[in-house]
């Protein structure tokens, strides 16, 4: 049985355990946040598992054989008092493994605040909600490889999960643990400019979702490239054409990479 610990049952804590708890592996839950409403719904969520309320969050650590830090980045400094989390894991064998999934934080701040040396840093997005996340992942040094690919096969529970360089997490966190959000942007206008043509809301509320849903489908299980999926659906001097010049005359791929890289600034600066 492994013990699996979160501080903070908040929304992506709830997503993860869920697809964890979903899974075959032998696990139970202990949680620590001040909101009973949030380990309420994390409780909810857990497949009927075992979930422990944690009298604060240095029980987590003394307990937990992996810990996952879920709070808000703001939150984080408050959330791991070195002192508790050292006299926490002090009669224990081993440490617990961190595993971050705050936005920014870097795993050198994670091992100097809780005084361990096992961290790792992933950056999921809210499809892991629907078993169809995009995460990325990296480790420090001093974690072992049988751990890595627990931790990944634990986030594997929730979608895709890619390994990279830390660096480069930030941009991760840009492009997809932010991404969603675009996308929903992109459902919304898609289906306001099918109702400025005079499609009813929900008729056009359904086409939009579908065809965000029905184009990533096609990317992934294709493996074409999206630029060559999009000449197929392009005639010459037909509808499509019209659409794109639109979008380009517009802006469109110009806010869009600039929405990936405010983001990615935006996580360095909560680091
Ligand atoms: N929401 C998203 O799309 C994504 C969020 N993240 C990261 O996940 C983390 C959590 O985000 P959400 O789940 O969206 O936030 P949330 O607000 O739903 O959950 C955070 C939880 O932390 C609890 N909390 C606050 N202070 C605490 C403390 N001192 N000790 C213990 N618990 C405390 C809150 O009561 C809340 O339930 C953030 O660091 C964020 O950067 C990562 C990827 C995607
Ligand atoms: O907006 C945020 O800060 C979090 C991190 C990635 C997605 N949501």
């Amino acid at each position: 049985m492994i013990s699996i610990g979160f501080v903070g049952a908040g929304q992506m804590a709830q997503a993860l355990a869920g697809g964890i708890a979903a899974s075959d592996a032998d696990v139970a839950f202990i949680v620590a946040d001040p909101s009973s409403d949030a380990i309420e719904a994390f409780s909810a969520k857990t497949n009927s598992r075992s979930v422990e309320k944690a009298d604060s969050n240095a029980d987590v650590f003394a307990s937990a054989d992996i810990v996952f830090l879920a709070v808000k980045p703001q939150y984080f400094v408050a959330a791991t008092e070195t002192e508790s989390i050292k006299s926490a894991i002090a009669g224990r064998e081993n440490p617990p493994l961190v595993v971050s999934i705050m936005a920014g934080v870097d795993i050198k701040s994670i091992q100097s605040r809780t005084a361990i040396e096992t961290v790792i840093r992933v950056m999921p997005n809210t499809p892991c909600l629907v078993g169809a996340g995009a995460c990325g992942m990296s480790c420090s040094d001093q974690v072992a490889e049988a751990d890595r690919d627990r931790i990944k096969a634990f986030m594997e529970t929730t979608g895709i999960v890619i390994p990279v360089a830390e660096n480069l997490l930030d941009a991760v966190t840009g492009l997809s643990g932010s991404g969603p959000a675009y996308i929903f942007e992109l459902i919304d206008a898609l289906a306001l400019g099918g109702v400025k043509c005079g499609l009813p809301r929900n008729v056009s509320d359904q086409l939009a979702a579908q065809t965000v849903f029905g184009a990533a489908k096609l990317a992934i299980e294709s493996g074409d490239h999206p630029s060559v999926l999009r000449d197929r659906v392009t005639s010459p001097g037909g509808t499509t054409i019209a659409g794109l010049k639109a979008l380009f005359d517009n802006g469109f791929q110009q806010s869009i990479i600039s929405a990936v890289e405010a983001a990615t600034e935006r996580s360095k600066e909560l680091g």
